[in-house]
C-alpha cells in the first residue's frame, strides 16, 4: 500500500502486545504508549533532512550532519494523542506542539471539534500527528483537514493500532500523506470499536471511564 508503512519491529509487537492485556494498568499503559511512540518516531522520522555542519573533534575539524532547520511539529489528537508527545519529543525535543481536540460522538461515531492551536509557520514543518488509534478513520481525517485549512503540507501521520475501514479511509480522504501503523488489527465491532484492539485508549491512559 502507497505511503503506509506497518512497524512491525518485534519491540513494538510486545509493547502493544503488553497494551491491549485489559490487567495492564493506567501507569504501565502510558509508559507503553510513551515507549512506543518513541519506537515509531525513529522510523518515521528516518527521513528528516540533514545538513552539514562543520565541528572540530579531538582529532580534527570534519563537516558532520545535523537535524536542518528546528522545523517539526507533534501533533496529537486529544485527548489519547498526548499519550505519545513525550516520546516523539524525546527524539527532537526542540519540535513544537500543537494539539487538535476531537471526540466521535458516541451514536454517530462521527469526530467533533473542540479546539485546535497549531505551531507557526506550519507550512514550512514537517509535523507528525498522533493518535493511538484509527478507527473508523473519521477524526484522524478531520484532523488532517484541519492541518491542510490552516496551511500544513508535510504531514505524516502515526498510529499504533488502526482498523481496515481507518486505514482505508485516511488513505482515500489523504492519499498525499504518510501513515504509520504499529498494528493492522482486524475490524471494528457494532460500536466502532477496533477487535481485538485494547479498548478506549483515553480511558486506559487517563484512568477515565
Ligand atoms: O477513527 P475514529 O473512529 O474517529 O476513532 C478514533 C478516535 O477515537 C478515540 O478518541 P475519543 O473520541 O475516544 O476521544 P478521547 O481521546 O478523548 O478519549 C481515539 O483516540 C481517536 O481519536
Ligand atoms: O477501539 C477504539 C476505537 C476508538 N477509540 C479508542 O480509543 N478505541
Ligand atoms: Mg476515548
Amino acid at each position: 500500500m502507497d505511503n503506509v508503512f506497518i512497524l512491525d519491529h518485534p519491540l513494538i509487537q510486545h509493547k502493544i502486545s503488553r497494551l491491549r492485556d485489559e490487567k495492564t494498568g493506567t501507569n504501565e499503559f502510558r509508559n507503553l504508549i510513551e515507549e512506543i511512540a518513541m519506537l515509531m518516531g525513529y522510523e518515521a522520522l528516518r527521513d528528516l533532512p540533514l545538513e552539514d555542519v562543520e565541528v572540530k573533534t579531538p582529532i580534527e575539524t570534519c563537516m558532520t550532519p545535523f537535524i536542518s532547520g528546528k522545523k517539526m511539529a507533534i501533533v496529537p489528537i486529544l485527548r489519547a494523542g498526548l499519550g505519545m508527545v513525550n516520546g516523539i519529543l524525546a527524539l527532537v525535543p526542540s519540535a513544537k506542539v500543537g494539539h487538535i481536540g476531537l471526540y466521535r460522538d458516541p451514536k454517530t461515531h462521527e469526530p467533533h471539534e473542540y479546539y485546535c492551536k497549531l505551531p507557526e509557520p506550519i507550512d514550512l514543518r514537517t509535523i507528525v500527528v498522533v493518535d493511538p488509534m484509527l478507527a473508523t478513520g473519521g477524526s484522524g481525517a478531520e484532523a488532517v483537514n484541519f492541518i491542510k485549512q490552516h496551511g500544513g503540507r508535510h504531514i505524516k501521520f502515526m498510529c499504533i493500532i488502526a482498523a481496515p475501514e481507518g486505514l482505508k479511509r485516511l488513505r482515500e480522504a489523504h492519499p498525499d500523506i504518510q501513515i504509520y501503523v504499529g498494528h493492522l488489527d482486524r475490524c471494528l465491532n457494532e460500536h466502532a470499536y477496533i477487535c481485538p484492539g485494547l479498548g478506549d485508549a483515553g480511558d486506559r491512559i487517563f484512568g477515565t471511564r
